[in-house]
């Protein structure tokens, strides 16, 4: 990475603005997934052994500029403590003169989250007076919100033009990962396309099908591509106006030799529940009424075989409605034959997938899981991301 980390600058003493992405799932005022919270302790653990005053800020939910008391930054406080085993003091506000004498009052090692950045209609809108306001408060600037860098906001790029600015371990981490996988790949490099909608997926289809060996695709996605093919698709998700596209891929695969791969059978369902009935039929035969819900035996085996000859692999998106266990079986052999392989190098990327693999206790068997959903996607489509950009060159 040719950007300054936390490694190359010093820090005792220092009141130090760490960006990080704690806008975690949340339920009932419990936060019920604390992922993001665990993958930032390296980075704070790090500031708070080199004697650093820890200032720690993050968005929760998308508030609009208003406070909302729901998306308040305290229970992700309470559980960040737990895992830091030492105090975490909060503020209520995200800048200002309360928090300017909170800080004050730290000592060397004192971790402080301020408020939900986003309770500030200038964050989003990467308003320069606010970046102004958050950068008072600080020495230096620190981004480890990986999962948020793909937006230009005040906390994530707008600050780091006041004051020297450095990636955290996790933002290295995640950029080291996916830039390895993107510009030096062990091959057969194999890249796994899933979710809902092929318009969510076109960047990132149409980069890879430069990068990768092979390309499959699944989840609600492939009966566009099975449209194209010239099939019927019954009730599945389909979008009419990206056919012509999905030939377009399937051409482009062709032209640059990627070995293509989309489901030959399908399990469709006659209902959107775990207590539809099923039939599992080849692509050729998906009857009019029924939907197609999930990758049928056939493709899971030809899936899993790919994967288990593949020496690194990416994947975004399910093959399936994996959070009906009806239709989670091509999600979950995936799932499996990454686990299973233990040759093949797997980094998912963030989302859903991420959320399939813990469902199906096998994130630990992987070998990256990424905390960003959208930004994993745009840098997997080759763009720059803004909070990344603006952090100090090495
Ligand atoms: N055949 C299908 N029909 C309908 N929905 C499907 C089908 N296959 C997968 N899905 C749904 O697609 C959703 C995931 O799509 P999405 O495009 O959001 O994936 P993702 O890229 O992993 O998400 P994220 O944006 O969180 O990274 C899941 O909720 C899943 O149930
Ligand atoms: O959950 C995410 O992907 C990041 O935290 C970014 O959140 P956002 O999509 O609301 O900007």
């Amino acid at each position: 990475m040719n950007k300054k980390t936390v490694r190359d600058i010093d820090l005792k003493g220092k009141r130090v603005f760490c960006r990080v992405d704690f806008n975690v799932p949340m339920k009932d005022g419990k936060v019920t997934d604390d992922t993001r919270i665990r993958a930032a302790l390296p980075t704070i653990n790090y500031l708070v052994e080199q004697g650093a005053k820890v200032i720690l800020a993050s968005h929760l939910g998308r508030p609009k500029g208003q406070v909302v008391e729901e998306l308040r930054l305290n229970a992700v406080a309470e559980r960040l403590q737990q895992h830091l085993g030492k105090d975490v003091a909060k503020a209520d506000e995200a800048f200002g003169e309360n928090v300017q004498k909170q800080i004050a009052d730290m000592n060397e090692g004192d971790v402080l989250v301020l408020e939900n950045v986003r309770f500030y209609p200038g964050e989003e809108k990467n308003d320069a007076e606010l970046a102004k306001s958050f950068a008072e408060l600080a020495d230096v600037y620190v981004n480890d919100a990986f999962g948020a860098a793909h937006r230009a906001h005040a906390s994530t790029e707008g600050i780091a033009h006041h004051l020297p600015a450095v990636a955290g371990i996790l933002m290295e981490k995640e950029l080291d990962v996916l830039g390895k996988a993107l510009s030096n790949p062990e091959r057969p490099f194999t890249a796994i396309i899933g979710g809902a909608k092929v318009k969510d997926k076109i960047g990132v289809i149409d980069h890879l099908l430069d990068k990768v060996d092979n390309l499959i695709i699944g989840g609600g996605l492939a009966y566009t591509f099975i449209k194209a093919r010239g099939y019927e698709v019954g009730k599945s998700l389909l979008e009419e106006d990206k056919i012509d596209l999905a030939k377009s891929f399937m051409e482009k695969a062709k032209a640059n030799n990627v070995n293509f791969y989309m489901p030959v059978d399908v399990v469709v369902g006659d209902d959107f529940s775990n207590d539809a009935n099923t039939q599992i039929v080849p692509i050729e035969n998906i009857p009019s009424d029924w939907e197609g819900l999930d990758a049928g035996p056939k493709t899971r085996e030809i899936y899993a075989d790919v994967i288990k000859n593949s020496k690194l692999v990416i994947w975004n998106g399910p093959m399936g409605v994996f959070e009906l266990d009806t239709f989670a079986n091509g999600t979950k052999a995936v799932a499996e034959a990454l686990a299973e392989s233990t040759d093949t190098y797997s980094v998912i990327g963030g989302g859903d997938s991420a959320a399939a693999a813990e469902k199906f206790k096998l994130a630990d068997k992987m070998n990256h899981i990424s905390t960003g959903g959208g930004a994993s996607l745009e840098f997997m489509e080759g763009k720059e991301l803004p909070g990344v950009v603006a952090l100090n060159d090495k």
